[in-house]
């Protein structure tokens, strides 16, 4: 659209679409102004083109530098440091403060200081660079809200301006994701461990079945658990275990109680960042706390070693466990703020807030046969052969090859379904889907008659947003190229400025 196409918008004299104009007026008067005053200075100059606007340039311009100050790094990217400069990963947020753990030891000369541990702890720790993580209290560079770039929990980032002193820093800048999960919000998750209990609660098999839909809906590679084994007798642990096997999964029976399992466990998330997943009173919390005291899960020395904390930290501590709250009989994690604690054998864990219903609000009505290992073990197996339909939903239909002799068909069933819903109900309040253009209305004398539909109220907010934008990118265009101002021709220029004169 050019700005003169602007000019058949005055053959629609919406309310809206005067408010743009005169939005539009206001942006274009000044460069006009400016030029009329230029004309005024230096009158020989009578072909000069008008300016662009100065703001919009300026913050423009502003916009790409502070960008160029800040390029995203690549993952392989391995900036140089200065000694008051580490990289380091986001391990809580808290008010307008991170806590970046930075894998390096501080400068030599900044030990003898008051390092919260001793120069001859530090002297005979095993302090090879890479397994100590020191803790800094860290806020995030204007520049980097300035341009919008989100720091989250999980994130690797460059520190600079470290007092190793304080342990105070300031984030730089921000390495790529690898990942990035909405609920809790968390980057570069490597590993999600889905936890259940066998008993307290029960096991259920359809709630089970939301949370690895949820789970696998990430796309991120997951481990099942399933707590407190030592509540029930292994006739019912090893019929789960068959049963969850025909599910695709392989799940690590444990107890925290009874400490089985547990050193697969910290076998399995060493040197990963995990986040917990799993309904309320399965034993997460618990679970993190004896995995990061686990003295048999690796050499209980390491566990002081890997991790400094700033004297006084409180966030890694234990995790409570089993509160819940008298008022509203909920569990008490009900906040939002998600951390990373450091595993004695390396790695992070991430507890979530125990929720009994997972949205599935990523997950589509295409999507969900991603999410059932049986349905992908049934297409995989078939080789090239496929089903008759490339948007197959798997219901049975000829010409489909999945058939339904597993047990979770009827979840799948039941999800879809819900899915389904969801998704009409989305269609009917957000949607995008065109209704028929034309209503037919009995007119006087009882004719019908047909008339254009107007769009429904929420369809008409959408265009507006639209033809703002677009017009905000056609002034953007204008000012990134003046030439194609042509003012001479243009009806609403010549108009301003008659009106101006
Ligand atoms: N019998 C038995 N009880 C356990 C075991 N693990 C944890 N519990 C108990 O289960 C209860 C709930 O444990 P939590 O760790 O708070 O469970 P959670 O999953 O973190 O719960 P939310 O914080 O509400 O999400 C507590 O009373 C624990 O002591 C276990 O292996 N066996
Ligand atoms: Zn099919």
């Amino acid at each position: 659209m050019s700005i003169a196409s602007l000019s058949l918008f005055l053959n629609h004299r919406t309310p809206a679409v005067h408010n743009l104009l005169r939005h539009v007026t206001s942006f274009r008067l000044l460069p006009i102004a400016a030029a009329k005053q230029q004309q005024q200075k230096n009158p020989n100059n009578v072909s000069r083109k008008p300016q662009p606007n100065k703001n919009l340039l300026r913050a423009k311009q502003s916009f790409k530098e502070y960008s160029s100050l800040a390029p995203v790094l690549s993952l392989d990217d391995k900036p140089d440091l200065s000694d008051y400069q580490a990289i380091g990963t986001v391990a809580a947020a808290q008010a307008n403060f991170m806590r970046v753990i930075v894998q390096s030891l501080p400068p030599a000369s900044e030990l003898s200081g008051n390092f919260q541990k001793s120069e001859e702890e530090a002297s005979s720790s095993k302090s090879d660079e890479g397994k100590i993580g020191v803790e800094l209290l860290c806020v995030v560079r204007a520049v980097l809200k300035k341009i919008r770039r989100r720091v989250l929990v999980g994130d690797k980032v460059v520190v600079g301006s470290i007092d190793w002193v304080d342990r105070r820093g300031m984030i730089e800048n921000v390495f790529q994701r690898s990942s990035e999960i909405l609920d809790p919000p968390v980057a570069n998750v490597d590993h999600l461990l889905v936890l259940f209990s066998m008993e307290q609660p029960k096991l259920e098999p359809f709630t089970l079945t939301r949370f690895l839909v949820e789970a696998e809906s990430t796309g991120i590679p997951l481990t099942l658990a399933l707590n407190k084994a030592e509540l029930v007798d292994e006739e019912t642990l090893v019929a789960w275990k068959r049963r969850l096997r025909s599910w695709g999964y392989e799940p690590v029976l444990c107890s925290v109680e009874s400490k089985r399992g547990l050193d697969s466990l910290a076998f399995i998330l060493r040197d990963q960042t995990t986040v917990i997943v799993g309904p309320s009173g399965v034993g997460k919390s618990s679970l993190i706390n004896v995995l990061r005291n686990n003295p048999r899960a690796c050499d209980a020395a390491e566990v002081d070693n890997w991790f400094d904390p700033i004297l006084g930290s409180k966030w890694f501590e234990e995790q409570r466990v089993g509160e819940v709250s008298t008022r509203s009989g909920r569990g008490k994690h009900t906040t939002r703020n998600v951390s990373l604690l450091p595993l004695s054998g390396g790695g992070y864990l991430a507890d979530t807030p125990g929720f009994n219903q997972p949205s599935l609000l990523k997950v589509t009505k295409q999507s969900l046969a991603q999410a059932f290992p049986e349905i992908q073990k049934m297409l995989s197996a078939n080789g090239p052969a496929k089903c008759a339909f490339n948007d197959c939903l798997h219901l049975g239909e000829p010409g489909c090859i999945v058939k339904g002799d597993w047990e979770r068909y009827s979840f799948y069933f039941q999800l879809l379904d819900e899915i389904r819903i969801r998704e009409e109900f989305q269609l009917r309040t957000f949607g995008t889907k065109k209704e028929a253009d034309v209503r037919y209305k009995v007119g006087d004398m009882g004719v019908q008659q047909a008339e254009p539909r107007l769009e429904p109220k929420k369809h008409r907010r959408q265009s507006r947003k639209r033809i703002n934008q677009s017009i905000l990118d056609e002034l953007d265009e204008l000012d990134d190229d003046d030439t194609s101002l042509d003012e001479e021709n243009d009806p609403i220029l010549r108009a301003l400025r008659n009106e101006n004169q």
